[in-house]
């Protein structure tokens, strides 16, 4: 299979030293690095900074949701650290994903800047719970189509609708797909899942994998596995 989906590895660890481990066994020209709350808490900007000086395509999942002012804030804040792309939540709306997208206008390369539609690890039920009526495909879809009138880059869902979504955003708007499982590997939290291998082949530009490769034994070796198993 010759693929164009990147991987973005999620470096979900409790301190720099043992993302470190893993960092200094990867190689920036094949896959990028995704540092989120956990890390980013612990860690902070510097870290990120680090891994932008080795040259690593960073993804800062910070996942912003707050007022229009605060959010563009500290989407430019993510900017400053420069970051391949950074996220918010579709859910804050048309105004606040206008701000954020407002204030990256200055930067001559900003980062892409990508809503999170609904979490992979929501269900139907899940999303029913918090008083969203339909289902979360039908949900994902109109806070995709919010977030592109919004005049943003893409989104984060589950690869399970990067169909629906080519179709209804085009090509060009990226899809950012986390719920990754190799077959035969733990679920998790995860329930929106699918294989690497099915993910790539519908085209989405970028794979978020964690545990299967940080929770391996030998995380270098498990990535390599699952590279090679989207180009064999
Ligand atoms: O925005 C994200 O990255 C994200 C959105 C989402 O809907 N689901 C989701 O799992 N993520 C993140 O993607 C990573 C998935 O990790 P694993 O489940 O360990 O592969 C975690 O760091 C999550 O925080």
């Amino acid at each position: 299979m010759s693929t164009s989906s990147r991987i973005f590895v999620a470096l979900d660890y409790a301190d720099a030293k043992q993302a470190l481990a893993l960092v200094d066994q990867l190689n920036p020209q094949l896959c990028g690095l995704k540092v989120g709350k956990e890390l980013f808490t612990a860690a902070g900007p510097e870290f990120v900074k680090e891994l932008v000086a080795r040259d690593f395509d960073v993804f800062l999942d910070l996942k912003f949701h707050d007022i229009p002012n605060t959010v563009a804030k500290a989407v430019k804040a993510a900017a400053e650290l420069g970051v391949w792309m950074v996220n918010v939540h579709a859910v804050g709306g048309r105004r606040m994903l206008e701000a954020a997208k407002a204030a990256l206008a200055d930067y001559p390369k900003p980062p892409l800047l990508i809503a999170v539609t609904v979490l992979t690890s929501m269900t139907d039920d899940d999303l029913h719970e918090t008083g969203i009526e339909v289902n979360a495909a039908e949900q994902v879809l109109r806070l995709a189509d919010l977030a592109k009138q919004a005049g943003l880059d893409g989104v984060v869902c589950s690869a399970q609708e990067a169909n629906m979504l080519q179709q209804a955003c085009g090509q060009d708007f990226v899809l950012v797909t986390p719920g990754i499982r190799p077959q035969g590997s733990d679920q998790g939290d995860q329930r929106r899942v699918m294989t690497p291998e099915q993910a790539a082949q519908q085209g989405i530009q970028v794979l978020v994998i964690g545990r299967p490769i940080t929770q391996a034994e030998q995380p270098a070796a498990a990535l390599k596995a699952i590279h090679v198993s989207l180009t064999a």
